[in-house]
């Protein structure tokens, strides 16, 4: 293949279909195409001696690039090359075209998550070609499975990486972002690094009742008592978790951004955290940054129109606040739901991450800040706060306590509604800081912690 320009090795990427369907769902075609593909338009990572490449889990790739200093801990990117279905409907323009259009560039995985499978590689690939070799090494672990749990992925990555006594400085994925125009009143971006993630519950209720002709119905049916049960979950919010969440902390760090008198208001929290805590659960996203929230994503009950239904079972998803565990949630649900005649079976649980730390002495958190000042000088804020989804890091925690989730790019809240949804796009100019990011990450993780003079500059 003839060499593709920066973005068009993205329109590429898209146009491959690697969806994740369901738990065991995925396009086996397309991944192996999307590995055909990255070999293709990243020739040097692939022949460079001291670049190793191996294929995990049939469809995930690791990449371990050696560096020239052994006394240096190594570092590990993620990213992820699945993403979630999208159905053409809606869209501006098909999701797998990723067609290049007014300056964006469009289409399924342009923010989450090929950007950044695409954005590691082009950096690799350009550092390489400028006979760039690193000193600290470090590995790439590009997930197959991320948007179904990473189980044949990042696991067996990670199971790899642990029994070869592999110890990481640190993690860095995706998670949060350059956050624009999420906070009312609040004009300039500031950059979150996730220091920890909310934890997740799926969690199946259903309700058994005797089938019958529709004619002559019983006061109760199992679809009216299932319904009664999930709107009491979703009428009754689990508590908020303000006082004891790292929010107080990210809060405290924008303060002296806001105007009077909410500057003042975030800088006294002690006195008006209570306010501020009602303010912001009154926001859907940022409400998910005070609690463990309450999604009723799946109901299926009813076998024919005039029998009275034997089964109803609905699917909740909970994202567990790190103030919170599990068991915790659950004991909350039975209270709330407060039905003996309503069965419980956890389907999934996973409980909150432990925080990384982000303080100076913090290798990972402080190379990002130092890469978001020089990348980002518009940035002012840098604050830690938590990731309300999962992400494939999780299956890292016996390599490193310090992950960090964080994507170079602007996001805001309605590229936040296209994760997942309709019209996800990308900029190619955020596309392109996004390679600068890396390329620069990259080598600021070779400095002795105090930023130097870049040895190149993209
Ligand atoms: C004051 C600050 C205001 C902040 C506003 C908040 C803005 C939020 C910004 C970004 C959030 C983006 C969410 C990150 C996505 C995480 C990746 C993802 O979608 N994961 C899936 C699938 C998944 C992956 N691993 C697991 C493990 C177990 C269950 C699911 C998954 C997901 O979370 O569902
Ligand atoms: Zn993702
Ligand atoms: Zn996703």
């Amino acid at each position: 293949m003839g060499r593709k320009s920066c973005t068009g090795v993205v329109t590429g990427a898209i146009h491959i279909p690697t969806v994740s369907f369901g738990p065991k769902e995925i396009n086996t075609t397309a991944l192996a195409e999307f590995g055909e593909y990255i070999r293709s338009v990243f020739p040097t990572v692939f022949k460079t001696s001291f670049v190793q490449h191996e294929v995990i889990g049939e469809y995930s790739h690791l990449f371990t690039v050696q560096g020239s200093d052994p006394s240096l801990q190594p570092y590990m990117l993620l990213a992820h090359s699945d993403v979630v279905p999208a159905p053409d409907e809606g869209w501006e323009v098909p999701p797998f075209s990723g067609l290049e259009r007014d300056g964006f560039i469009h289409g399924r995985g342009t923010l989450d998550n090929k950007n950044s499978v695409m954005a590691i590689l082009q950096a690799l690939e350009l550092l390489l070609l400028r006979n760039y070799i690193p000193r600290r090494s470090f590995f790439i672990a590009l997930g197959h499975d991320e948007e179904i749990s990473g189980h044949n992925g990042a696991q067996k990555i990670s199971a790899l990486l642990q029994a070869r006594g592999v110890q990481l400085a640190f993690i860095v994925d995706e998670g949060n972002f350059i956050l624009d125009g999420f906070i009312p009143n609040l004009k300039k971006p500031f950059a979150i690094i996730a220091v920890t993630e909310k934890g997740a519950i799926n969690l199946m209720l259903q309700v058994n009742t005797t089938p019958g002709h529709s004619s002559a119905p019983p006061k109760e049916t199992s679809i009216g008592i299932l319904a009664a049960a999930v709107s009491r979950l979703e009428q009754t919010p689990m508590p908020n978790m303000f006082g004891s969440g790292l929010l107080k902390m990210t809060l405290q760090e924008l303060a002296h951004e806001f105007p009077f008198p909410t500057n003042i208001i975030l800088s006294n929290l002690w006195l008006f955290g209570p306010l501020v805590s009602r303010l912001i659960e009154r926001n859907y996203i940022t409400n998910a940054l005070v609690r463990t929230t309450t999604a009723l994503t799946m109901f299926n009950a009813g076998v024919k129109v005039n029998v009275i239904p034997p089964v109803a079972q609905a699917i909740i998803n909970f994202r567990v606040d790190p103030a919170q565990t599990v068991q915790e949630v659950l004991e909350l649900v039975k209270n709330i739901v407060a039905d003996n005649r309503v069965q419980f079976h956890v389907l999934s649980a996973i409980d909150p991450l432990p925080v990384s730390p982000s303080d100076h002495q913090a290798l990972g958190y402080q190379l990002l800040r130092q890469t978001i000042r020089s990348v980002f000088p518009e940035v002012n804020i840098v604050a830690p706060g938590v990731c309300i989804g999962n992400t494939d890091s999780r299956h890292y925690t016996n390599l490193t306590t310090s992950i960090y989730r964080f994507n170079p790019l602007y996001l805001n809240p309605q590229s936040f509604q296209s994760i997942h949804g309709i019209n996800e796009k990308i900029s190619v100019r955020a596309y392109e800081t996004q390679v600068k990011f890396i390329f620069e990450f990259i080598q600021n993780a070779d400095t002795d912690q105090e930023p130097v003079p870049h040895l190149h500059e993209l």
